[in-house]
């Protein structure tokens, strides 16, 4: 039997290969950053060229350093940064344009246009998405109608649309698909139907001929070039990055949920067979599809605060107050509070529940005391408050409450993060062994597909416990600094014009 699955994770910084074996422990990875292209303020592209370049010298090298063979990799599974749209030619495989990442804000007027229009109600109906310039929706229309040509190009059908997934795979075997998750965060896709939307289309002006065919994020979708690894490999799994994460932490029975801390924070919970609808501005999304059909289809609500380890970076190459993201906690740990500091990372407005394109990052409370330990701990607390609102909106829409909170990403790994996260939640966070969970998910998906791994039973069987954080703040206190934070967030919101 073959011994590995190869999972590739294509996040928003880098791209990463990780091997994992039968007991789902990683054997081997390798990680390459790539280029971030800043045209303007509040716009955000790459290179989709540079996305496969990494990932492709990733691939290799993953294979090459632990000198396991081709032909001991079962399948691929990918998992991706979501939302980020390409645009390619089919005939030549160049991208007719840098991919617009899900960042990027410049449809925010069109997107606000809509809304005066009556349109959120059946976007969200449809979608299960609240209508905002984060989907690739507007995206797609943007690079249609401002790069010259695309319009007609697309018409005679000589382009394609992808989201990262639908690149990678189209780069990897020719084949031009993507999975249900993918495809749900377009805002062009019926979560319901699990087609395409005709409706949505024609209201965004977009043809169909762009789009990828969907395909379960389970099973065999498409096999490897034999040159690229010299074998051809079958690719068994796709999702996206969130929803991987989630099937990643075994969160497969409804009111499990996970948040991850990478970038930004993004927290979802299983809400079964059926799309729950948000009545408070959190998203409604496909999980993933074990096979056709909306019966092995798992949905999920998520909430995302755009902001989590960026704050992070932002202490360390903006304002300079630590040389390393690892030193945050001991300089965070180094004053015994924030001394009255409350920090709203909003540095790209607020996502869930709020949706405030034009809130900002704040800063409140300063005094003449306040030092650099202060706002490094303020900045943590922040990452943390954030996660109540969202939280709360998710177990209201549920109708449950949470018994733990399954964590993982970058910045989950510091501890005072994930000791003040359960005391502000007053929900018990548990970091597993494994917290590579994203490509994990990828590697279960392809894994379930080929016969790698035989039942979701046995997947949730292996996952195991790293640390219990459990909540240990009273009560009263708890109250205080949640309206504090309150307080705060109405000063964040509504400031840039
Ligand atoms: N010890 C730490 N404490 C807090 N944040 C950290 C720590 N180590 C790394 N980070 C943050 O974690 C993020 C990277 O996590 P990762 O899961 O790789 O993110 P992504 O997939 O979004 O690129 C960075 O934003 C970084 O600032
Ligand atoms: O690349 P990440 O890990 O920051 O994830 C980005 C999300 O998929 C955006 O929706």
């Amino acid at each position: 039997m073959t011994k590995y699955i190869l999972a590739l994770d294509q996040g928003t910084t880098s791209s990463r290969a990780i091997l994992f074996d039968h007991a789902g422990r990683p054997h081997a990875s390798a990680q390459r950053e790539f280029r971030q292209i800043f045209p303007q303020p509040g716009w955000v592209e790459h290179d989709a060229n540079d996305i496969w370049a990494s990932q492709e010298g990733v691939l290799q090298q993953v294979l090459r350093d632990s000198g396991v063979a081709a032909s001991d990799v079962a399948a691929i599974g990918v998992t991706n940064q979501r939302e980020t749209t390409v645009l390619w030619d089919r005939a030549t495989g160049e991208p007719v344009a840098n991919a617009i990442v899900w960042q990027d804000r410049r449809n925010a007027a069109y997107c606000e246009q809509l809304v005066e229009q009556g349109k959120a109600d059946v976007i969200q109906r449809k979608t299960g998405l609240v209508l905002d310039a984060y989907f690739s929706a507007t995206k797609l229309k943007w690079l249609l109608d401002n790069v010259p040509g695309a319009r007609a190009r697309a018409e005679r059908g000589e382009l394609a649309f992808g989201t990262v997934d639908s690149w990678l795979i189209y780069k990897m075997s020719g084949a031009h698909l993507t999975d249900t998750s993918n495809a749900a965060r377009t805002m062009l896709f019926n979560i319901h139907t699990l087609q395409w939307d005709t409706d949505l289309l024609a209201l965004l002006d977009i043809p169909a001929s762009l789009l990828p065919d969907v395909v379960p994020s389970s099973g065999v979708a498409a096999h490897t070039h034999a040159n690229l690894l010299g074998v051809s490999v079958p690719i068994a799994g796709i999702a996206g990055d969130q929803q991987a994460a989630t099937f990643g932490q075994a969160c497969l029975k409804p009111g499990m949920a996970k948040n991850t801390y990478g970038t930004g924070c993004f927290m979802l919970m299983n809400v079964g067979k059926r799309p729950l609808p948000s009545k408070n501005r959190l998203l409604t999304t496909v999980g993933w599809s074990l096979g056709p059909g909306s019966d092995k289809t798992d949905y999920l609500l998520e909430g995302s605060a755009f902001i989590a380890g960026a704050a992070v970076q932002w202490m360390r190459d903006g304002i300079g107050i630590i040389r390393d993201s690892s030193e945050v906690e001991a300089l965070a740990t180094s004053v015994p509070d924030s001394g009255g500091l409350v920090f709203v990372p909003a540095f790209a407005g607020l996502g869930a529940p709020y949706w405030d394109p034009y809130a900002r990052g704040t800063l409140i409370g300063i005094t003449r005391g306040t030092g650099k330990a202060h706002i490094a701990r303020a900045a943590l607390e922040g990452v943390a408050y954030q996660n109540v609102d969202v939280l709360s909106a998710m177990q209201d829409d549920a109708g449950i409450a949470l018994s733990e909170l399954r964590v993982d990403g970058g910045a989950a790994r510091n501890d005072m993060l994930m000791q003040f996260q359960a005391d502000i939640l007053n929900v018990p966070v548990v970091r597993p062994v494994v917290t590579e969970t994203t490509a994990l998910g990828a590697a279960y998906l392809a894994g379930l597909a080929v016969g790698f791994w035989d039942s979701q039973e046995e997947i949730a069987a292996q996952w195991q416990v790293g640390r219990r954080f459990e909540p240990a703040m009273a009560a009263d206190e708890r109250l205080t600094r949640l309206h504090k934070w309150q307080r705060a967030v109405e000063r964040s919101r509504d400031w840039s014009e």
